[in-house]
Formats: structure tokens, C-alpha cells, sequence
């Protein structure tokens, strides 16, 4: 694979100080949307001989489909907008759970290197479960600083994904966050392992201003867009390689 870079804001970096392991969902339904149209992301999931590894991850999976949907009922009164909104957009979600693995770390990690670059999740919602060492995870603030997640044990962190802050223009903000890499002066070398469920909801979903998050003063930010669509823009951009910059870039990177 090429180099990821600091995922999916289109600028090349050092790829990011990371493993992951991502599966899709597990009972595909047999029809043209799942075997055609959306086959990119219904592909068989590859998993390790481990039967209990399997039965939890598909069991986990279940549950976050179900508090993700939860979450959008409540995203939906939260919206001014009837409970059942967001269903029809949802109902053949090709949402991911991924494992972020991060190695520990024996060396300092490059200059503008991270364990994840800055970046905004491509979804609805995010639900986020730092399962060890869960320190490192920080969100940009208005003011463009940076500002640690303190995890509160026990809960998961929400994000907030683009196609969210794209239905509701804006108001809500589709959280710029980043993983920094751990402070070797201080011993903080171990490994780091967060669980996410990124909610990205049926592939030929179009995404519009929402009804009550507009008005004359706030006319429409955003062209409509499919979910699939903006997701495969957003997935292109993460894998950039040098070789893919545009040439001004690309002669300010190799004067550096
Ligand atoms: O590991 C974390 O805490 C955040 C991971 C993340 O932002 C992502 O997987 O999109
Ligand atoms: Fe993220």
C-alpha cells in the first residue's frame, strides 16, 4: 500500500505511525445494492482463525449499529426534525468498524509525522473506544490550538463526520482531531489500541442541507453529494503519494 498520509485532507506527510484492521458488516444481504452498486464495501471480511476474535468483533459491530442508530434519533429531535429522519439514509449503512493498532515506539517519530495525522472522520458518527492507552487523542479547537481528549472510562467519544456537518450546514462541526505520538522524555513509549465504529450511511445516500439548518440568512454550504461518493474522495486523498502531488507542492517538498 502507499503511503497513508495525514488522512484525507489531500496534503502529503509522513505516513501516519499506524496498523489497522477493518471489517465491514458480516450478514450481506443478497441483492443488487449489496453485490453490485455498494460491492466495494460488502466485500467477505478476512478474519483470523480465532472464533471467539470473530463471534466479538461481529457482536460488537451489532452493537454499535445499534447505538449508532440510536444516536441519529437523537441527532434527529436534536435537529427539530421527526425521530425517524435519518432511518432511510441509514438502512444500508456501509459503515466500518476498524481496530487502530499503534506500535510503540522506540525512536521519535519524524518531523509532521503522527500516530494520526490530522483529519476529519468521512461519516455521520464516529463511535470512539480507546481501548489501551488511551491518551493521545486531541481536537482542534475554534481557535485553531489543539486540546487534549481526557477519555472518561466507560464511555466512547463521538465524533461528528463530515456528512453530518454537511446536513446540518455547518452548525455542527465535523471535528478536526489528530493521535500525537508519545512523549519519549517521559517513558510514554507503549503501544496504543482504539476501537472505531465509523457510521457512513447506504452508499447512494444523497446528502442535502437539512430542512430546519437553513433559511435566507443561511443559505446551503454544500453541493449535494452521495455518501458513497464523498467517502471514496475522502479514502482517495488518504492514500496520497508524493507522486500525486500537484507539481507546486511537489517542488516545495523536495526543496525541503
Ligand atoms: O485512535 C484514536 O483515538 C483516533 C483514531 C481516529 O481518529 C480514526 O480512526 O479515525
Ligand atoms: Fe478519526
Amino acid at each position: 500500500m502507499p503511503p497513508r498520509s495525514s488522512h484525507s485532507r489531500g496534503d502529503y506527510t509522513p505516513p501516519d505511525l499506524m496498523e489497522r484492521f477493518t471489517t465491514g458488516r458480516s450478514d450481506i444481504p443478497d441483492d443488487d445494492y449489496h453485490r453490485a452498486r455498494a460491492q466495494n464495501h460488502f466485500q467477505p471480511n478476512r478474519w483470523p482463525s480465532d472464533p471467539d476474535f470473530v463471534r466479538t468483533a461481529v457482536a460488537y459491530y451489532a452493537e454499535m449499529e445499534r447505538l449508532a442508530s440510536d444516536l441519529m434519533r437523537v441527532f434527529a429531535r436534536a435537529l427539530a426534525l421527526p425521530e425517524g429522519y435519518f432511518a432511510p439514509f441509514c438502512d444500508r449503512h456501509i459503515s466500518h468498524l476498524v481496530a487502530n493498532y499503534y506500535p510503540a515506539q522506540h525512536q521519535s517519530a519524524a518531523a509532521g509525522q503522527f500516530r494520526a495525522g490530522a483529519h476529519t472522520d468521512f461519516g455521520a458518527l464516529t463511535l470512539l473506544h480507546p481501548a489501551r492507552s488511551p491518551r493521545g487523542l486531541q481536537v482542534q479547537a475554534a481557535d485553531g490550538g489543539w486540546e487534549d481528549v481526557v477519555h472518561v472510562p466507560g464511555s466512547f467519544i463521538v465524533n461528528i463526520g463530515d456528512l453530518m456537518a454537511r446536513w446540518t450546514n455547518d452548525r455542527w462541526v465535523s471535528t478536526m482531531h489528530r493521535v500525537v505520538p508519545p512523549v519519549s522524555e517521559s517513558g510514554e513509549t507503549a503501544d496504543r489500541m482504539s476501537i472505531a465504529f465509523f457510521l457512513q450511511p447506504n452508499d447512494d445516500a444523497g446528502i442535502d442541507c437539512l430542512p430546519t439548518c437553513t433559511d435566507a440568512e443561511h443559505p446551503p454550504l454544500y453541493e449535494s453529494v452521495t455518501s458513497g461518493a464523498h467517502y471514496q474522495m475522502k479514502s482517495n486523498r488518504s492514500w496520497i503519494g508524493k507522486k500525486d502531488l500537484p507539481a507546486a507542492s511537489a517542488a516545495s517538498e523536495s526543496q525541503a
